[in-house]
């Protein structure tokens, strides 16, 4: 943790805030207004946000003043992201999110111990970094990026973990989309288990 932010949360380091339409895995086409949290040390060679890792170039905002932001919107749900959104203790910004009457979902790798009230938790485990098990045990849905022919192995591996109702996904690392994606459809249709997901932001040219 930067050495600066609270541990009581009511200070974090923000990178961004928008209002879009949520891109991928279970929530995909839902408007949401999404939080980026600045931070991060896994180390993603193909992280597609590296201006997200030095937590410091981010400012640190009030949760309260990242909560009145929020409401301004119509649909009553955020995304908190990062960065690594565990880096921080998310109990207070979510606490009075959710006192607004707001919806709850994280995108995280898993790597640090889960804080926060989720109404939605979507991990996406990393080699760089494994996930804890208490993450693993809260996931709503497991998202696993393709970026290699081992990485199907390295899903099934993360699979055995979850819980019995967590949804599984497989989404091609956006590079490596040409070579990764028809694997993946043949992977998807022998173990229907799984599901695709993909990036559609990055289709519609939204954020
Ligand atoms: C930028 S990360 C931030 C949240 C958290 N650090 C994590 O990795 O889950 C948000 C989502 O984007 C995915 N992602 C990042 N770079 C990607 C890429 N090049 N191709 C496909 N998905 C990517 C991550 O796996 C994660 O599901
Ligand atoms: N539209 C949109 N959907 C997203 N879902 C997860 C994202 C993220 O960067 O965490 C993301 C993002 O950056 N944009
Ligand atoms: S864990 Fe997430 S933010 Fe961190 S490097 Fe990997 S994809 Fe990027
Ligand atoms: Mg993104």
């Amino acid at each position: 943790m930067s050495n600066q932010v609270p541990e009581d949360g009511t200070l974090l380091p923000l990178m961004e805030e928008f209002y879009t339409i949520q891109g991928e895995g279970y929530h995909t086409g839902k408007a949401a207004y999404f939080i980026r949290l600045g931070g991060c040390d896994v180390g993603c060679h193909w992280c597609d946000v590296k201006e997200s890792w030095d937590a410091e170039l981010h400012p640190l905002t009030s949760a309260d003043l990242i909560v009145e932001n929020a409401k301004k919107f119509p649909a009553k749900t955020v995304v908190i992201t990062g960065g690594e959104p565990l880096l921080y203790n998310l109990d207070y910004l979510t606490r009075g999110l959710k006192d607004a009457g707001i919806q709850t979902f994280i995108e995280t790798s898993g790597a640090y111990p889960l804080s926060g009230y989720w109404d939605w938790i979507c991990l996406s485990p990393k080699k760089f970094k494994g996930p804890r098990p208490d993450v693993l045990n809260a996931a709503g849905e497991l998202k696993v990026i393709v970026f290699n022919k081992s990485d199907f192995q390295w899903a099934e591996e993360h699979a055995r973990f979850v819980g019995k109702n967590c949804k599984l996904y497989l989404q091609p690392e956006w590079s490596k989309m040409t070579e990764m994606t028809p694997l993946i459809i043949e992977y998807v249709k022998e173990n229907p288990q799984w599901e695709i997901s993909l990036q559609t932001h990055k289709y519609l040219n939204i954020p």
